[in-house]
């Protein structure tokens, strides 16, 4: 008698609690209060557009997430109501729906340096832009990741501070060419391939490397299947006598200093070892990877007769030598210095046309801000001023807006920033959407126009030193999402940091 007493006070006091528990763990409203990681409150959704980029073509159609995986892609006419009635839509219409872009070449500067860029303002700003992954580059941190030790002070420096996935690239540098060990080492820890300079870096802890140290590095990156990525440009007599009384402010004077010869001489020097990675060969599995080539004419023509002979060998350049020409650099403006210099506008031309051509393999932004001080501003000394462009945020927009009018489509688009660079970095859950693949995407609308002025919310930390400010461009980042997260849209980012380290395996 009693137990059936307690039982009824019970039953209502459980129903109640079951009610509350309910609505805070199961509503979209209390999944928005413990999932910070996305501006949705939703795990499974779909998402739909008039534009979106697959690679089998361009389909009006939608996208089912769930997990943050694509479960399924249906055209228009297959999408049945049935299908979509128990589960959130977004509409994005006429936006383009793309997989988020792939930059395999930034330069983070974190830890060590984060006063030039750092992992929560770098991720954000790639967030803004669409890219869902980046690869960071080993060098202007401090200490450069060379070494399983520095690759875990990386990983620290990253945890929770990240708002896109993150994977990184060690160095190949004198140190550790020549020790096979040393290397197993580094690429057992996860870095997704190598890379190496044949100049000096800049970095006095990133020393160049010769011929013989790159040769011995490909044998062991052989085996892992991964990339060796290089700064190609070897120093040769430059075109400026010493002692001439050339003006350190005119930016023809820097061009100067680096001519397409140190492109050439090196990349000739580089390709006398690819040979090595074509199939049958003592590197098979290795793959060359040459980074943001600005030189189209001899350089590139030595590429393509290396890729005609089967070496294992790509190619990118930066949308920075697709969108400005050395003729149109203001006296003594050193946000326009990089290496290998901008050239002239026929170069730049001859560049886009190897793009079309499918000659030039992919896109990088090469972002490598500093603080404004090191760029020297006031002073305008090319010179003597940091080399690096600050441009993360606006990549698409840029190879959008300069791509235009040389007919570049969608689907090229895409190619360029995200399938070739997942293949490149071994992350093969990435870079398209295909059902199984990472939910990774970006939706933005192309026709849409905006004047990069100090009003337009900029993320990466120095925008003052950004030679695209200024620029009117088009091509609006609308919302991007990474794994299922919608990391940013319309100006807004998630709150917490929540992209994940991609190490290799
Ligand atoms: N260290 C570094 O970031 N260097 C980069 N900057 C640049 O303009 N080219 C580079 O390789
Ligand atoms: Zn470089
Ligand atoms: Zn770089």
């Amino acid at each position: 008698m009693e137990r059936t007493l307690l039982q009824w006070r019970l039953l209502p006091l459980l129903a109640l609690i079951a009610a509350l528990f309910s609505i805070f763990f199961a509503s979209p409203r209390s999944f928005q209060g413990i999932n910070r990681c996305s501006l949705l409150p939703h795990d499974h959704y779909w998402i739909s557009s008039k534009r979106i980029v697959t690679p089998d073509g361009l389909i009006s159609g939608s996208v089912e997430v769930n997990g943050g995986i694509i479960v399924s892609v249906v055209k228009e006419v297959d999408w049945h109501k049935s299908q979509r009635s128990r589960v959130k839509v977004i509409d994005y219409g006429e936006a383009v729906l793309m997989p988020g872009l792939i930059d395999v070449h930034a330069h983070l500067d974190d830890p060590g340096r984060s006063e030039w860029e750092g992992f929560p303002s770098g991720t954000k700003a790639a967030a803004a832009g669409g890219i869902t992954t980046l690869v960071d580059m080993p060098l202007n941190s401090c200490p450069s990741t060379v070494s399983p030790d520095t690759l875990k002070l990386k990983i620290e420096a990253a945890k929770n501070r990240i708002h896109v996935d993150v994977g990184f690239w060690g160095g190949l540098v004198p140190d550790n060419a020549l020790n096979s060990s040393a290397l197993e080492s580094l690429l057992d820890a996860g870095v997704l391939g190598l890379k190496s300079f044949m100049c000096p870096s800049g970095i006095n802890d990133f020393p160049m490397t010769n011929i013989t140290h790159i040769k011995e590095g490909l044998s062991v990156l052989a085996r892992y299947r991964r990339p060796l990525l290089v700064h190609a440009e070897i120093e040769k007599d430059s075109e400026i006598e010493e002692g001439s009384e050339s003006d350190p402010r005119s930016y023809l004077t820097y061009l100067k200093t680096r001519p397409t010869s140190w492109e050439e001489g090196a990349i000739q020097n580089l390709l006398s070892v690819t040979g090595n990675t074509r199939i049958g060969g003592s590197a098979e599995g290795a793959h060359v990877h040459i980074v943001h080539l600005s030189d189209a004419s001899s350089s590139l023509d030595l590429i393509k007769e290396a890729k005609g002979k089967g070496d294992s060998v790509t190619v990118e350049t930066c949308p920075h030598y697709l969108a400005f020409s050395a003729e149109e650099i203001p006296e003594g403006d050193t946000r326009f210095k990089c290496s290998p210099p901008i050239r002239d506008a026929a170069n730049r031309e001859k560049l886009w046309e190897a793009m079309m051509e499918g000659d030039i393999d992919m896109l990088s932004s090469d972002h490598s801000p500093t603080k404004p001080e090191l760029k020297l501003l006031s002073d305008g000394n090319f010179l003597k001023a940091w080399g690096g462009i600050s441009s993360l945020q606006f990549v698409l927009p840029v190879t959008w807006s300069y791509g235009k009018k040389h007919g570049v489509t969608l689907e090229q688009v895409a190619s360029w920033w995200s399938d070739r660079p997942s293949k490149l970095a071994g992350l093969h859950s990435k870079g398209a959407i295909t059902v199984g693949k990472h939910a990774d995407l970006v939706v933005w609308e192309p026709e849409a126009e905006f004047e990069l002025d100090e009003d337009h919310p900029i993320h990466f930390k120095h925008p003052s030193i950004s030679a695209y400010l200024g620029r009117r461009l088009s091509g609006k980042v609308v919302s991007t999402f990474v794994r299922g997260n919608l990391v940013f849209t319309e100006g807004k980012h998630a709150s917490d940091a929540c992209g994940s380290l991609q190490l290799a395996a």
